[in-house]
């Protein structure tokens, strides 16, 4: 018999996997072993790109949580609720669930994973990080044996698009959005992408299975790409930087917190993540014994989406399929205890600095000394031009603990030289 699927949503992932569903040749056999039986929107006069007999599309997503028919409910719809509520009913109902909602898992992880070992069953979410490129699934099984120390991926395909096509031509932030948007890689709401919430709650989700606890959001340090001006791009990529979206994940030794934040970063040009650019993401794992790792591919859009979307679907009928009664540790999820988290204050990072000064004599000297203050030794000061009558300088730090730099920072803004710090970013 075949196995049911309950898809809510038919937007740009759902779409895209309704297409792949529709044309199984040359794909693995199990997927012939799949019927779309109900697919849940919110309108149903919206033209779509994919056919499906009308009986199928419904705008009750109630009702195909609650279909004794269905055995798997693919969530695509997105957001906070009802996406929350409808995956929970569909856990108690005993069905296994897939979704791409990073965000809903980020926030409702622990109530969702719980619901979902009660009930026997699993939640698939292999699309929520890194799109179309399996991560989720390899950290789970293939390198589960390694005891991971660091996880610092590119993880925001939008912001990676933005970012990639101002370096590359220079464009202006708000056209480049539109694109993205337009190419169905940008979140319903992108400020999610933009301000760099949607990698949060995807280093959340990484931190959570690299690390093996649960993950409070509200601890992850979070800046996003605004600020980033095509000024830093080029004085970035003169000092041999490109600036990226980070999400990084860090233990720096067994028994400390762990350091899990996102934030523009520049990038040593020679840097394996230096090179990944547009909607293209990378996830670099370190750890013992395996050593570095890096997964490389599509992170949004359609098909790359569908791709991890089928895959767990092709897992849970796999699972189906087969009769086994006990849960399998590797699918499930069964994280209790939450990991500590560091401060921001007390990462330790070398940092980039921009500071806009009156022309006068002994101003870098007058830097000089208020960094001494705090022990932040820099690596370059670099004074290249004028912007209306101000200096432009920009200062690279040797590795500094971030409480002690603003500190500095602080003293700094209260000199009179000083006009104003436009910039500052941490270096990788
Ligand atoms: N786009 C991408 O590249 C990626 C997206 N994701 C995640 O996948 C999920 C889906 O994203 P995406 O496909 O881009 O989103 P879209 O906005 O393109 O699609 C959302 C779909 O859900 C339906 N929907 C939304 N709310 C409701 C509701 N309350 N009741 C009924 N139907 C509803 C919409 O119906 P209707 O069509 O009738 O309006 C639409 O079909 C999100 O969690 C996103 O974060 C993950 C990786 C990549
Ligand atoms: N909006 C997200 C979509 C995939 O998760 C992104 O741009 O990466
Ligand atoms: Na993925």
């Amino acid at each position: 018999m075949a196995v049911k699927l309950g898809i809510l949503g038919l937007g740009t992932v759902a779409t895209g996997t309704v297409q792949l569903l529709q044309d199984v040749v040359g794909r693995n056999p199990l997927l012939q072993e799949i019927e779309i039986y109900r697919v849940g929107v919110r309108s149903l006069d919206k033209i779509r790109e994919v056919e499906l007999p009308s009986h199928v599309l419904t705008t009750d997503l109630e009702a195909i949580v609650n279909d004794p028919a269905v055995d798997i409910v693919v969530e695509l719809i997105g957001g906070l609720e009802p996406a929350r509520s409808l995956m929970l009913t569909a856990l108690k109902n005993g069905k296994q669930v897939v979704t791409a909602n990073k965000a809903a898992i980020a926030r409702f992880g622990s109530e969702i994973f719980t619901t979902a070992n009660q009930s026997g069953v699993y939640v698939m979410l292999e699309a929520a990080v890194g799109g179309g490129i399996p991560v989720i699934q390899p950290l789970k099984q293939s390198l589960s044996v390694n005891r991971i120390n660091t996880v610092t991926g590119i993880i925001n395909g939008t912001t990676n698009y933005i970012l990639t096509r101002m370096q590359t031509e220079g464009s202006n932030f708000s056209d480049v959005l539109a694109d993205a948007q337009r190419l169905g890689y940008a979140e319903a709401d992108p400020t999610a992408d933009v301000d760099g919430l949607d990698a949060a709650d995807k280093i959340a989700i990484l931190a959570s299975l690299g690390f093996g606890g649960r993950i409070n959001l509200e601890d992850v340090y979070c800046e996003g790409i605004r600020q980033v001006t095509k000024t830093d791009i080029t004085y970035a990529e003169k000092l041999g930087f490109v600036i990226k979206l980070l999400a990084i994940a860090k233990q720096y030794t067994d028994s400390s917190p762990l350091s899990v934040r996102v934030h523009p970063t520049l990038v040593p040009k020679t840097h394996p993540l230096a090179s990944i650019n547009g909607v293209y993401n990378a996830i670099l794992v370190e750890g013992e014994p395996i050593g570095q790792v890096m997964f490389f591919g599509p992170g949004a859009g359609a098909g790359a989406t569908a791709s991890a979307v089928t895959s767990d679907i092709l897992n849970l009928v796999a699972v189906l399929k087969t009769s086994t009664t006990k849960p399998n540790p590797l699918l499930s999820c069964g994280h209790q205890d939450y990991c500590q988290i560091a401060p921001i204050t007390e990462l330790v990072t070398r940092f980039y600095a921009r500071f806009l000064t009156k022309d006068q004599p002994g101003v870098i000297g007058k830097l000089g000394t208020c960094f001494g203050n705090y022990s932040v030794s820099l690596e370059s000061v670099v004074q290249t031009g004028f912007q209306g009558g101000l200096a432009e300088i920009v200062v690279v730090t040797h590795d500094v603990r971030e409480g002690d730099f603003r500190q500095a920072l602080a003293e700094i803004e209260n000199l009179e030289a000083i006009d104003s710090i436009p910039s500052l970013l941490r270096v990788l």
